[in-house]
C-alpha cells in the first residue's frame, strides 16, 4: 500500500447517486488542477459514459485477474457489479501533483479515512429525494437503475455527520465556489481569493 508523505492529499466525494459528485468534484478539481483517480467497474458504461474518463470499463475476468494480483486497494460489489480503485494508479497521481479526488459510496470513503487518517477529506454531496429523482430521469436513467440508486439514498445521507464536509448541490455554481475555497484551503495555495 502506498504510504502518503505529509504534504499528500486525498478527496474523497461521496453521498448519494445522482447528487451531482461527479459534476462539482471536477469543476473544483480543473480549477484547482487536482486530477481524479478514477475506478475500475464490471457495470456497463451509462449512455454518455467515455472509458478512460468517467471509469475503466473492463470484464468480470480482467477484474478478478487483477484483484488475484492484489492491484485493487479495495474491493466492492454494489448492485451485481464489481468496483475498485488501483493502489499504483493512486500513488503516481499522487506524486505527480500532490492531491488527487476519488468519487466513492461510503464504504471506500471509509477505508481511505481509516488507512489515511488527516490526509483524507471526505465531502459529502447532497440533496434531497426528489431533486436526485429528476436529475436521474433528466439524464436518462431507467426506473430500475433508479430504484437501484434510491435503495442506497438513505445510508449514504447518513454518513454525511462522518464526513468532514458536506454541500446541498443546489446550484452547481454555487457549489462549487464554496468547494473550491475549501479545498484550496487544504491545499494551502491560496490561488484564490474568492470573498
Ligand atoms: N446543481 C445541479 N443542478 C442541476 N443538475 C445537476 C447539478 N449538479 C449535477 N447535475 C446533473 O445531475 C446529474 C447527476 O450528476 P453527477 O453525475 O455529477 O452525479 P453523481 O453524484 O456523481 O452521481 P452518479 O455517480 O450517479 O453519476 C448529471 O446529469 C448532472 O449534469
Ligand atoms: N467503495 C467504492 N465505491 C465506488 C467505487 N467506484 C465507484 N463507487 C461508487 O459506487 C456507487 C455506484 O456507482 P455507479 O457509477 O455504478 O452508479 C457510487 O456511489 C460510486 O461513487 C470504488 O472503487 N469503491
Amino acid at each position: 500500500m502506498y504510504e502518503l508523505k505529509d504534504q499528500e492529499m486525498i478527496f474523497v466525494f461521496t453521498g448519494p447517486n445522482g447528487a451531482g459528485r461527479r459534476t462539482v468534484a471536477e469543476m473544483s478539481g480543473t480549477t484547482l488542477g487536482i486530477k481524479q483517480v478514477l475506478s475500475y467497474t464490471t457495470r456497463p458504461p451509462r449512455p454518455g459514459e467515455v472509458d478512460g474518463e468517467d471509469y475503466h470499463f473492463i470484464s468480470g475476468e480482467a477484474f478478478i485477474e487483477a484483484d488475484r494480483r492484489q492491484e485493487f486497494m479495495e474491493v466492492i460489489e454494489i448492485d451485481g457489479f464489481m468496483y475498485g480503485i488501483k493502489d499504483s494508479d493512486l500513488a503516481e497521481m499522487i506524486q505527480a501533483g500532490n492531491a488527487i479526488y476519488v468519487v466513492l459510496n461510503r464504504y471506500g470513503a471509509e477505508m481511505l479515512k481509516q488507512l489515511y487518517g488527516k490526509n483524507v477529506v471526505r465531502i459529502s454531496i447532497y440533496a434531497d429525494r426528489e431533486t436526485i429523482l429528476a436529475r436521474q430521469r433528466d439524464r436518462g436513467d431507467s426506473a430500475l437503475m433508479i430504484e437501484r440508486y434510491m435503495s442506497h439514498y438513505d445510508e449514504e445521507m447518513a454518513y454525511r455527520s462522518e464526513c468532514e464536509h458536506a454541500f446541498e448541490n443546489i446550484d452547481s455554481a454555487h457549489t462549487m465556489f464554496d468547494l473550491t475555497k475549501i479545498l484550496d484551503g487544504y491545499l494551502n495555495r491560496n490561488l484564490l481569493d474568492l470573498d
